[in-house]
């Protein structure tokens, strides 16, 4: 299949799943729900789910869609070996608390390895999107222009300070007492697990170190565009992470990094397999 072909369409996806997600945003015209997972989801993930099953089902006709908000079963998923893993809302308490830091995110996955990521920020009218093997781009809000991006290079990968990107929602101390350096940091807070990806694939972050729950949709998109920028996605043994191998959806955690010159395995070592 020829990946890019669907850029251009899956530009117009993610812009139109935006403008649905921007309309609720501004009215609060919207219902929150508790989910199982003690997380919350409302009425605008609903319909954004439903909107891009939708138009993905139409896109490739054929190709299941593995939506957050729409788990098939592993019955049926486990013979899938195309389809896209779609995170239509990616920071809802972010969309509900107001702060900007929301993404739509788009993953094709071909026999468990993404191929194809595009994650649209509605707030900024910006998206991000990635091929294996041609580049990482992001189109701002002038709508025309697709400009490569890349991570972030250090002048010198031994001593300059780190960028750290960190959650919104967790307590700072969870990856900053992983750091095995004394190397200043400085911290940069971003609600949703795709767009903090996003700040390292273009280089206004270095390093993003995931420690809790998450789910296969939350990596889908950001491990193409990360690595296609130049870093990499790995659990926080530094191995890959997988996808749709078994019927638990949730991922290990795991961390996103920029410049592969730094000594990442040493600022960030590897904790026991027991812990
Ligand atoms: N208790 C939990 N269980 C499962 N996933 C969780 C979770 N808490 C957070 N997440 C994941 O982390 C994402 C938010 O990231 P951040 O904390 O960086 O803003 C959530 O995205 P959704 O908003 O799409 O559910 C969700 O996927
Ligand atoms: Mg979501």
């Amino acid at each position: 299949m020829h990946y890019a072909s669907l850029i251009e369409p899956l530009l117009t996806i993610t812009r139109e799943t935006g403008a649905l997600i921007m309309e609720h945003y501004r009215t609060g015209d919207y219902t929150e729900y508790g989910k199982d997972d003690n997380t919350p989801v409302t009425s605008v993930d609903l319909a954004a789910s439903d909107l891009l099953i939708h138009r993905l089902t139409h896109l490739i006709p054929g190709t299941p869609v593995l939506s957050e908000e729409a788990i098939q079963p592993w019955r049926k998923r486990r013979h899938w070996r195309r389809y896209w893993l779609i995170d239509p809302l990616d920071g809802t308490q972010e969309f509900i608390s107001g702060s900007g830091d929301f993404a739509v995110s788009i993953a094709l996955i071909e026999n468990g390895i993404p191929v194809l990521g595009m994650i649209g920020w509605p707030t900024m009218d910006s998206v991000y999107f990635a091929v294996q093997g041609e580049g990482a781009f992001k189109v701002s809000a002038d709508r025309d222009e697709k400009t490569p991006i890349h991570v972030r290079s250090f002048d010198d990968p031994k001593h300059d300070p780190i960028t750290v990107a960190l959650s919104r929602r967790q307590p700072e101390s969870r990856v900053l007492s992983r750091l095995g350096t004394n190397r200043p940091v400085t911290l940069v807070y971003t609600g949703s697990c795709a767009l903090k990806a996003a700040l390292v694939a273009e280089g206004k972050a270095d390093v993003f170190l995931r420690i809790g729950p998450t789910g296969e949709w939350d990596t889908g998109a950001a491990q193409v565009l990360v690595q296609e920028a130049g870093g990499v996605l790995l659990d926080e043994h530094f191995e890959p992470l997988t996808y749709n191998l078994t019927e638990h959806v949730g991922n290990p955690n795991f961390i996103v990094l920029g410049d592969p010159a730094v000594a990442w395995r040493d600022i960030f070592p590897k904790p026991d397999r027991s812990e």
